[in-house]
């Protein structure tokens, strides 16, 4: 049976709609992986699960509760790392651990054994004493995600929690979630680094304009684009037209840009190479690097959707 059920769930934000009939089910042991570009309506759908945010329409069922019948009971079993760091910077780490383990309802030696306990776990324990206004990036995301376990919830949610750190803090983040996993948690994890999600996540929900359009383990996803193969090619001059040009190639799946590369997915590029570089000689593009990279979740999403992930 499911730990988290999500049934039907939408929100609209006057006209536009930010999740849209979304139905899924997240088993205990999961680390599930929301992957999506930004605006895909993730941290909404996380804000509806833990009930910072009213639902349109739909049903959440966590651990057997029913969200909007039991909210309190519901709310126990959940712990959430926000997209933005939520500190009190008059506090300090310890301080802060402590106000969050106390709205979860823990207090006396109860409080203070989970406290030390987030804070080890977190490898904070020196930096107790210390106020959250001096640590790095990485520090305070730890912290964060110190404050959200202190009640040892069954369900962790941790909306983009390696956004804008550095690589060592990302990784430090990673294995706490794996160890966290291990210990028995499960865990509800958004990102759109389509990477990190690959190599965290036991299954994985792909989403864009509010919508899931694919999910399953990786190998079932990539199962979708396994009779296809992508090229990414650094190049010079992309324009409009040239995109226009290639989609019109038979056998082109999808082609999309970011920075200097363009990335085309195609049933089997090796026969329509010779036509893609004509077309690139024709609209004066220089070629730099050519590369022919096997199917990710990148290129599942760019199959899918016609748009790279970071759009
Ligand atoms: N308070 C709000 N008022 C109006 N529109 C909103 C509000 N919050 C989010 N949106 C819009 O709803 C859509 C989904 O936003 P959401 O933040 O859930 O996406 P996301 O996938 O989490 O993206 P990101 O990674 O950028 O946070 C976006 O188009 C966003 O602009």
């Amino acid at each position: 049976m499911a730990l988290v059920t999500i049934h039907d769930l939408t929100k609209r934000y006057g006209h536009h709609i930010a999740v849209d009939n979304m139905s899924l089910d997240i088993n205990k042991g999961d680390i599930f992986g929301l992957l999506g570009p930004n605006g895909a309506g993730k941290s909404t759908t996380l804000n509806m699960l833990c009930g910072l945010l009213k639902m349109d329409r739909g049903d959440i069922v966590i651990d057997g509760i029913h969200l909007h019948q039991n909210p309190l009971e519901a709310k126990k079993r959940l712990g959430l790392v926000p997209q933005e760091i939520a500190l009190y910077d008059t506090l300090t780490a310890r301080e802060n651990i402590v106000f969050f383990g106390k709205l979860s309802g823990l207090k006396g030696h109860r409080l203070k054994e989970r406290t030390n306990e987030a804070l080890a776990f977190v490898g904070l324990t020196e930096k107790a004493h210390a106020f959250p206004k001096n640590f790095s990036g990485g520090m305070k995301r730890r912290l964060n995600i110190a404050c959200a376990l202190v009640h040892h919830p069954k369900i962790i949610l941790m909306d983009e929690p390696t956004v804008g750190i550095d690589p060592q803090s990302r990784y430090n983040i990673l294995q706490a979630i794996k160890r966290l996993n291990q210990m028995g948690s499960t865990i509800i994890y958004t990102s759109h680094y389509m990477e990190e999600v690959e190599n965290l996540c036991s299954r994985i929900a792909i989403m864009d304009h509010g919508r899931i359009i694919a999910s399953g383990t990786k190998e079932t996803l990539k199962k979708i684009v396994s009779e296809q193969e992508k090229i990414r090619i650094n190049c010079t001059n992309l324009n409009y037209n040239l995109l226009s040009d290639l989609k019109k190639l038979q056998g082109i799946k999808a082609v999309d840009t970011h920075d200097n590369t363009l990335e085309v997915v195609a049933e089997n590029i090796q026969i329509i190479l010779q036509d893609i570089f004509s077309i690139l000689s024709q609209h004066d593009v220089r070629i730099k690097e050519t590369q022919v990279v096997s199917p990710d979740l990148e290129t599942v999403f760019l199959s899918l959707t016609g748009r790279t992930l970071r759009d």
